[in-house]
């Protein structure tokens, strides 16, 4: 394989499977690549699965090419797993990434350091032409820091100390986080499938 598209308008996940593919010789364009407006895909689903496939599959569909979707989010601990799949849209619409994170910083305005672990998620959903829809899953594990620190990532990164640091996710730099994040895992779990590409 030499190119897959990724199913995905968010420009932070685009640039790291960018960096990821790279480095597999194999090249990838997103959403935002395209000049023809790729209409927003729904997520109906009530599972990270079911969401990356119908990512994955209706891109597949329109343009009948492999495509790479990726579902993914952030599950704390003290919140019973919110924002979860809904963590694009935790603040409500339209989306932003700042709202969201003040969102998650006042429901846990109380919790002690002790319990605010939590982990981001990564589904990825292969879809190719006349081939069923295969999956895999990273995590990465961290806590919800009290406050917002750094600018590099996107998301959540900025309140997200990955479990062994002392620095948020958005202060480590994108070589670092993409060594130890949730999509870099799922990655790894697809390596012997790339290397029979
Ligand atoms: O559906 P696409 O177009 O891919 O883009 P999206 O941003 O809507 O992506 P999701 O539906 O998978 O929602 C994932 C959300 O989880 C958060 N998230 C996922 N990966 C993250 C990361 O590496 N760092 C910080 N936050 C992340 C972030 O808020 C994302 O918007
Ligand atoms: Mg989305």
């Amino acid at each position: 394989m030499k190119q897959i598209i990724i199913a995905t308008k968010n420009k932070g996940k685009a640039k790291e499977f960018k960096e990821f593919f790279a480095g597999y010789g194999i090249e990838t364009k997103s959403l935002l690549d395209f000049e023809k407006e790729i209409q927003d895909i729904e997520e109906t689903g009530s599972t990270f699965e079911e969401n990356a496939a119908l990512k994955a599959e209706q891109i597949r569909d329109l343009l009948s090419v492999p495509v790479l979707a990726d579902d993914s989010g952030l599950i704390i601990d003290a919140l019973n797993g919110r924002p979860g799949i809904f963590s694009a849209r935790y603040a409500g619409e339209p989306k932003s990434d700042q709202a969201n994170i003040k969102k998650v910083l006042a429901e846990l305005k109380t919790v002690p350091e002790k319990v605010r672990t939590a982990r981001f998620i990564c589904v990825l959903a292969i879809a190719i032409p006349g081939e069923e829809t295969i999956f895999r899953t990273g995590y990465c594990e961290g806590k919800i820091d009290f406050e917002v620190k750094g600018s590099n990532g996107f998301g959540y990164d900025p309140i997200f100390t990955p479990e062994g640091y002392s620095k948020t996710m958005a202060q480590l730099s994108p070589a670092e986080k993409n060594s130890i994040s949730h999509r870099k895992q799922a990655i790894i779990q697809l390596e012997e499938w790339m290397n029979n590409q």
